[in-house]
């Protein structure tokens, strides 16, 4: 009856804060029809407008006048943690920095969480770091709810971070922690990665999904492994993690380091990535800036296109419609089966949409968006899109660092996901030449992901849970199936056992720290 997706979006918000497993076995006999709903696209639009259909709190929010006190917030949940997200809302999806705003998408990947991984809800943390912002259109909008200050220093948030990594391992000593949807997240995952059971989803979890997706579908393009050359539109956190998992796989199928690397050219908002352009490159960009352009500079992507002859496209460049019909055309007459990935989120920044991509590659394309699609007749044949969306990987890599009691999550944990994954899809998937499994099936992925994660971990050493080392791998996966929650299982409590208002740090202990609105 509630006619718009935010609309639905309030509905189930509401009914997750008063009967959280009613809510949850909605969620999964639903997964397909809710996720848009509850994740991308409409999250993003829930987050633009977040100051206006605020209802009730939801999660922690840590200002940066909190700082010195971190330790002592964390006191005020109620609930023992096993697994936060936490963003500073500074790169919301493709939306841009939204501020505190940002809380949409930590409460919505932890809902996938416990959808797709059965961690109990109450074992989650949604945490948003209000650490001022640059939009200035919301700081100084009335009804926004963060501090009315321009975002914080690098050097600021660094020692906030610093304080705040310490606080949450110290309080949770297995916590895992999950960085998203930061704007320049790289310093972080590089300082934190080795200390702390953390991992960045947009770099790490993107990678893994994509690579995931990538395997199958250089399997089903007929082209090796060695023929292949990438473009990446926007070389970004989640561009560059892209890339670097997919080195991993090229030189897992027999290419060197060099000769993989040397297969992708990225365009960022100053053109092509090379290491003559004049300006300061990045630090991550760096690794696969081109020095073999002789002094020529980006012109355009169908330029670069015809230069390159590329066998795969690549968006996360957050704007919307780059790949155009003259753009996709071009793929389809150098390629049988151009590989083309849009990537960026929510629907409306896709570089191009499912029925377009189809439609200009003669229905030849291998497709994977990051936002969903709907599935499409082409020449008598239903074509379904491929989803590369990080809910795929996220929830294992969390569940088997959880179980395996990791103490950090490493590269072979992230790498073993995306391979996890890639095995996951059943005969008739394949049949169907599907990129990846039907989401419908997401618990079961989840198991096989959670069990390449849990083997990784104790193949490197770093599980604690040393004891599951002995399982065998029916085992491990029934055991993995045991442990998670399972809504259907559960007495629904409509007295608000797991209700959101008893979960904001004030309202238990009615303190204002670490629970904005700032301002309220
Ligand atoms: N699995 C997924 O579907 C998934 C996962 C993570 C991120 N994403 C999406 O990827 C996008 C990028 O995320 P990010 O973390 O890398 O953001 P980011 O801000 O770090 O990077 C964006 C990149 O796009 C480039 N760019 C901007 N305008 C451009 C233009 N006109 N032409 C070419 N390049 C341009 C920027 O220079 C930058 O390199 C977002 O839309 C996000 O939603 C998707
Ligand atoms: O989970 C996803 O796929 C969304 C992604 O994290 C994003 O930032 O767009
Ligand atoms: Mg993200």
């Amino acid at each position: 009856m509630k006619p718009t997706p935010i609309e639905k979006f309030q509905y189930l918000v509401h009914l997750r804060a008063t009967n959280v497993h009613l809510f949850y076995r909605l969620l999964e006999q639903n997964i397909k029809e809710l996720t848009p709903l509850i994740y991308t696209p409409t999250v993003g639009e829930a987050c633009l407008r977040w100051h206006e259909i605020f209802t009730q709190p939801e999660g922690m929010y840590l200002s940066y006048s909190d700082r010195g006190n971190l330790r002592q917030i964390l006191d005020n949940w109620p609930h023992q943690v096993e697994i936060t997200v936490l963003t500073d809302g500074s790169r919301i999806l493709g939306l841009g920095d939204l501020g505190v705003n940002g809380m949409g998408i930590p409460v919505g990947k932890l809902a996938l969480y416990t959808a797709c991984a059965g961690i109990r809800p109450e074992a989650t943390l949604p945490l948003t770091l209000d650490l001022g912002t640059n939009n200035k259109t919301l700081r100084e909008d009335p009804l926004y709810m963060g501090s009315r200050r321009p975002k914080v220093t690098p050097e600021e948030e660094r020692e906030f971070l610093d304080e705040l990594m310490a606080a949450l391992t110290d309080k949770w000593p297995s916590i895992v922690i999950q960085f998203e949807d930061f704007k320049n997240p790289f310093p972080a995952l590089e300082r934190y990665q080795n200390t702390y059971t953390m991992f960045n989803d947009d770099v790490q979890g993107t990678g893994a999904v994509i690579v995931g997706g990538f395997i199958n579908a250089v399997k089903a393009s007929g082209v090796p492994a060695k023929d292949h050359r990438a473009i990446f539109l926007g070389a970004g956190s989640a561009g560059v993690g892209v890339a670097k998992q997919i080195v991993e796989y090229f030189i897992k199928e027999g290419l060197t380091e060099e000769e993989a690397r040397r297969k992708f050219w990225f365009v960022d908002s100053n053109g092509l990535v090379t290491l003559d352009r004049g300006d300061k490159l990045a630090e991550h960009k760096v690794y696969f800036a081109r020095n073999d352009n002789n002094g020529r500079q980006y012109q355009s992507l169908a330029r670069l296109i015809d230069f390159v002859q590329p066998t795969i496209l690549m968006g996360l460049s957050t704007i919307g419609g780059a790949f155009n019909r003259d753009i996709l055309t071009r793929m389809a007459a150098l390629n049988e089966r151009p590989i083309i990935f849009p990537l960026s989120n929510p629907s409306s920044k896709s570089e191009c949409t499912f029925e377009e991509a189809v439609r200009h590659t003669d229905g030849r394309c291998l497709f994977a968006s990051g936002s969903p699609f709907p599935a499409m007749e082409h020449d008598g044949k239903l074509l379904t899109p491929g989803q590369g969306n990080n809910m795929y990987v996220f929830p294992g890599i969390g569940l088997g660092a959880i179980i395996s009691q990791a103490t950090s999550v490493t590269q072979d944990m992230i790498y073993a996901s995306a391979e996890s994954l890639s095995t996951s899809l059943n005969k008739q998937e394949v049949a169907d030449g599907w990129l990846y499994p039907d989401i419908r099936r997401i618990r079961e992925v989840s198991v096989i992901v959670t069990r390449g994660v849990i083997r990784a971990a104790q193949k490197n050493g770093v599980d604690r849970a040393t004891e599951l080392r002995e399982l065998s791998d029916a085992q491990l996966d029934a055991y993995i199936r045991e442990r998670m929650y399972d809504p259907f299982q559960e007495k629904d409590n409509l007295s608000r056992e797991f209700g959101q208002p008893l979960t904001s740090a004030s309202a238990v202990n009615g303190v204002t720290n670490g629970h904005t609105p700032a301002h309220l």
